[in-house]
Formats: structure tokens, sequence, C-alpha cells
């Protein structure tokens, strides 16, 4: 760690901007060439007590000011004019800190079509390679293969840096839910992780078993470097932007990085590169403050143009989720037990002593199923006649993104594609609930390829100032986010309805499955929230499609400035995306060492 003074005045060969999940992961790989010097602006703190560390309090950092930016969307028009929270890790090793642990992929179908997008070299072989690169994978025990743990060794990783595990406590309603879901003809997946992710399985976690604690990429990557002298990280420190010289060719050279640290502004010259790693929602805004945008926007907010690329902060796109709660019958260890103080006291003492019990763990259980599993055919048929005018409109067809919706539009036929995810959580958070004694569960569902479009812009030309956020939650081409919402809560139902978990539940309390779809929109206006899985504003496409980066993950019109974080994903795939940030960690470093090679 660094002072503001001593920081400023080093000779950095490459600044990372951004202590994150991706960035920090990056930073600390450079650093193993001891003849390189790496620098990191990170604006939140170390931070490594126990609502990070410890398994079962995920969320307790979540909305406090000092773990998490507390960022939030525009008001929605479509979600009933609220403002919709958007979760972002503040602190040394960004939201790796503040996430739920699932450690998954996406398909190898998706992957492999990212690379038909123009983006060669980004495809199933090398991304899946990256994330194995990434991993340090322990098999699981006879308790979690008991709960269908994956156990296909080659599909992990077994010695990389990011330690992960099956879990070592399960939830009573797990493998009621299994039964369930083989009940309705969706299959236990054995291997997420081969890239074939549709059926029921449990997570891998971000989990070291060793200690039962949150493995993140502080801990994972930075710890291992952290006092080697070509490494230095500078915490508390907001970077504004890069700064540029011109070269003889046409392109821009990133020769310095803007910081404000303390009430004073600062600028740090960079020998080789800059890389912006400040996520989804945070790198259009360093970019736009350095020039590099829509032009139109900039000129609004003073900023001089230096790059015009119109994608920049566009294409925002997200895992939208609605939840749906229900009563239990009988006994159940939930979540929600740990809101008695006591019970809480209980099982942190527990969790102290042995490393066991609730806190060891978080939530395990997931379905993955396309689209032919929970949309009845004629509703299918109206979606896809919906949709299919929907492109057709001049907007689309003249659209830089036209190529991105038509891949789209093939997965949403593909069974091997996941469009729905359905999580359980041994919990009810809802109002509504009447009875404080029962005890509860949450199905979430979650569309894993919206067809609404945000964005994400600077609003002024001070990093200071929050940028606009705009989901455009359920505002997608041909109306499609919402009749496969609606499909997708009627699903629901049934699995609350079916074999044993159906038999474990009292009450469905909210939504109902007596409600019309009118009411069910309502519903799903009332409850759409973000899935936390931002991606897309800063995509790695040709610049000809919008694109921001090209597939060195370098900045169109420089020489020397990259982006390395969620914000370069094109298009959404369908899973949760930390394994695929760290893999492409691992491969923006293979990336920028090769260029280095190159240049010697
Ligand atoms: C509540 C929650 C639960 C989630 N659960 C899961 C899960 O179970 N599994 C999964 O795979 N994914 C999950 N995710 C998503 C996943 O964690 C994120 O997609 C991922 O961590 C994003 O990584 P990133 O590198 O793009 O950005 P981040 O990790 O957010 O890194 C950005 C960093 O940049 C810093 N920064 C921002 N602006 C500046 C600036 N101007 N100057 C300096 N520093 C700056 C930030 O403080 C941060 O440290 C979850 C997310 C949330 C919010």
């Amino acid at each position: 760690m660094a002072s503001a003074a001593d920081f400023f005045q080093q000779n950095f060969d490459y600044i990372i901007i951004g202590g994150g999940t991706t960035g920090l992961a990056l930073a600390s790989i450079l650093s193993t060439n001891a003849s390189i010097r790496v620098g990191v602006i990170e604006a939140g703190l170390r931070k490594d007590d126990e609502m990070i560390l410890v398994p079962g309090m995920v969320g307790k950092a979540v909305g406090n000011p000092e773990y998490d930016w507390n960022l939030v969307t525009k008001p929605q028009p479509f979600a009933q004019n609220r403002e919709i929270s958007l979760p972002r890790g503040k602190v040394l090793g960004g939201t790796s800190a503040l996430n739920y642990m699932a450690y998954c992929r996406g398909s190898k179908l998706e992957h492999n079509d990212w690379e038909k997008l123009g983006i060669k070299g980004w495809n199933w072989n090398t991304i899946s390679n990256a994330i194995r690169s990434a991993e340090a994978w322990s098999p699981p025990t006879r308790h979690a293969k008991a709960h269908h743990a994956d156990n296909v060794a080659k599909n992990h990783g077994r010695h990389g840096y990011v330690k992960t595990s099956a879990y070592s406590y399960y939830y009573d309603l797990v493998l009621p839910l299994f039964e369930t879901m083989n009940k309705m003809g969706v299959v236990t997946n054995q291997s997420e992780a081969s890239g074939h992710n549709i059926g029921i399985w449990t997570y891998t976690a971000s989990i070291d078993p060793q200690t039962n604690t949150r493995c993140y990429s502080t801990n994972a990557y930075y710890d291992r470097v952290s006092n080697q002298p070509n490494i230095t990280v500078l915490t508390g420190a907001q970077a504004s932007k890069v700064i540029f010289r011109q070269t003889s060719s046409s392109d821009l050279q990133a020769t310095a990085v803007e910081y404000h640290k303390g009430g004073r502004t600062y600028e740090v010259p960079v020998r080789r590169e800059v890389i912006i790693s400040t996520g989804a929602l945070q790198t259009p805004q360093i970019l736009e403050l350095s020039g590099i945008g829509n032009p139109d926007l900039l000129r609004r907010l003073n900023i001089p143009v230096i790059i015009d690329l119109p994608g920049v902060g566009e294409n925002l796109q997200d895992h939208p989720k609605v939840s749906m709660g229900a009563e239990l019958k009988g006994s159940h260890e939930t979540v929600d037990d740990l809101n008695s103080e006591s019970f809480a006291q209980q099982k942190l003492e527990q969790y102290r002593l042995s490393r066991t019990g609730m806190l060891s763990s978080t939530l395990s259980t997931v379905v993955f199923v396309p689209s032919s599993s929970f949309i009845p055919l004629d509703k299918m048929q109206s979606i896809l006649s919906a949709l299919d005018e929907a492109l057709q409109l001049p907007q689309i067809q003249n659209s830089p993104w036209k190529k991105c919706y038509e891949v789209q539009r093939a997965w949403l036929e593909n069974n091997g594609i996941a469009q729905l995810e359905v999580v359980l959580e041994p919990s009810y958070t809802h109002v509504g609930c009447t009875n404080d004694k029962a005890k509860h569960y949450t199905l979430v569902v979650f569309l894993e390829h919206a067809w609404s479009r945000g964005h994400v812009h600077a609003t002024s030309s001070s990093v200071l100032d929050s940028p606009e956020i705009d989901l455009a939650m359920l505002d997608s081409l041909g109306n499609i986010d919402m009749m496969m919402l609606v499909e997708a809560v009627k699903y629901a139902f049934k699995v609350m309805e079916t074999g044993t978990l159906g038999d474990l539940t009292a009450e469905i309390i909210e939504p109902k499955p007596s409600w019309s779809d009118e009411q069910l929109m309502d519903y799903i206006r009332s409850d759409i929230a973000s899935g936390d899985h931002p991606i897309g504003t800063a995509s790695m496409l040709p610049r000809s499609a919008n694109g921001v980066v090209d597939n060195e993950l370098k900045v169109y019109g420089t020489t020397n400035l990259r982006v390395a974080d969620a914000s370069i994903f094109p298009i959404h795939v369908g899973t949760h995306p930390q394994a695929t940030l760290y893999g492409l960690a691992h491969k923006a470093a293979e990336i920028i060492q090769t260029s280095e090679k190159a240049e010697l």
C-alpha cells in the first residue's frame, strides 16, 4: 500500500485503475515479472473483516457505504418509476468482496458465438482454459457429493489462484428441489463447468475449503505479491481520467492518469500501458471524462472529444430478476433464523470455533433451463412473432448491434442455452409475510438473455458525480422481457407446487398462482430488480459494431489503453460472471505479456 505522495512520484510500467475482481487479479499476475512495475489506483479501502470473509454473512456489507458504492438507476418508467439499486464493491477486491461466491461458467455454445461476433480468439476453448488457470479447485466431500456437487476434476483448474470448493453445509430444501425438478423433467447436471450448464446443480463456490472463508481477488491474488517491491496499490483514491499525447500514427498514447485523494488532485505518469478495470458501471465514466465516447454527449458535458466511440456506455445488459415467496410446512433451518440476535450469535460462535454450520455456506442450488422448458408452445409462437416483427424495425436493421441481436435471437430457440435461471433462497424478505413464526423460502427467477439494453454515462466532467445509469428495465424489443417473465413466474409456481418441494409448501404468498396475467405483470413491475450482473458498456466488438475495445482489449484509437472488466462482455452469458472475469484477468495478462515480448 502507498501514500498519495509516494504514488504519483513513481515510474510505473502499468497503471491499473480499479483494484477489483479483474483489475487486482490482473495487476498481481503482471507483477510476477520482477522487471516491471505495476501501480493500482483503488477508490475503496482494504477490509478483511467477517462481513467479507464469512460466507454466511454475505449481503451484510451491501448498502453500507464503507463497502458499497450504493449506485442506483434513474427512475425506471416500466418498473413503476422505481430507482433500482446496484450494489458494487468499494473495497480492495471490488465486487468479489461482496458477491455470493457462486463460481460457475457460461456455455460452450454462447462463448463460441462470442467469437462469431468478430472477436477472434474469444471462444469456449480459450475462455474455459483461462478460467481453469485461475482456479484452485478442491474435490467435494462425501456430504457435498450427496448434494450433487460438481466432481468432474477435468473441468476444473487445480493449480490456480482462486480457491474453489463445494459447500460444507446445505439447507434442507436442497434435495427436495432436486427431486421436484427431476420430476418436472429437468436433469441433474453433474458438472456445469463442462460447458453445458442446463439442468439443476449445486454451485462450486469461491470458498477456501480449509478455512471456509471467502476467497476473493485480494486474498487469492494480491496477498501473494503484496510484499514485492514492484507492485504498489493506492487505496482510497479515485481516478478521474487518462491523459494522452498524439503519436506519429493517428492513435493516441496514454501518458498519465489523474486521480483524487484527500481533496487533492494528482497525476501519475505511465511508461507502457493503462488498464481501466472499474467495472461495467464505472468504466464508461472514466473513458468519457478522458474524452472518449459519443461526441454529442461529451460536448454537452464540456469535455473535449479526443476519440469518437459512440459505443461507450451503451449496450448495458443485466440478468433482471423477480422474487416469489412461499411459506413452508414444518420446521426448517432458514436464513431468516439469523434475524434472531441470539440465534445469529450462536451460529457465529459455532462458525468461529469449528468453521461449520449455516455461516460456512451461502445459497447453493440453481436451475438453468432453455425457453422450451418454461414457455408453452403457443406462448413461444407469440413471443417469436412479436420479436421477429421488432427485429425488422429499421432502427434494428440499421443498428451497429444488429449481429448481437441475431445471435441472441438464435439462442432463444436453442435447447442448449439457458434463458431462465431459478435460484432457491431459504429465506423470505418481502412484505406481506403475515406469519412471523412460520418458515419461508423464495424462488428467484432471472432472465439470462434479456432484450432490454440500457446505458451508463457521466453526468458532468467530475468523477465525483455519480453516473446516470439506466437499465431500461422491462423496456425491451417487442415487450419480450415482460412476456418471458410472466412465463417464468408461472413456471416457478409449478416448481412450488410439484413433488417434495410442493409437499413442503404451505402457501405461495406472493405473487399468487390464481392471479391473471395483468396482475402478474403488475407484480413483476413492482418487484423486478437487478440480478447484480451488469455487463457490456465497453464492448469487445469490431469498431463498426459500436465496439469500444478490440480482441486484445485495446481501446480503439489508442496505442496503450485497455479495458479489463465486465464492461467488455459483448453479449450476456447465462451464468454468474466472476469465474469468467478471473479468466479474463489471465487472458489480459497473456495478451499484455505477448505484446511486451513482441516489442523487445
Ligand atoms: C450482491 C452481489 C452478488 C453477486 N454474486 C455473484 C456470484 O455469486 N457469482 C458471480 O459470479 N458473480 C456475482 N456477482 C457479480 C460479480 O461479483 C461481478 O460481476 C464482478 O465482481 C465484477 O467485477 P469487475 O472486475 O467487473 O468489477 P469490480 O469487482 O466491481 O471492480 C471495480 C473496482 O473499481 C473500483 N473503482 C470504481 N471506480 C473507480 C475510480 N474512479 N477510481 C479507482 N477505483 C475505482 C471499485 O471500487 C472496484 O474495486 C454478484 C454481484 C453482487 C453485487
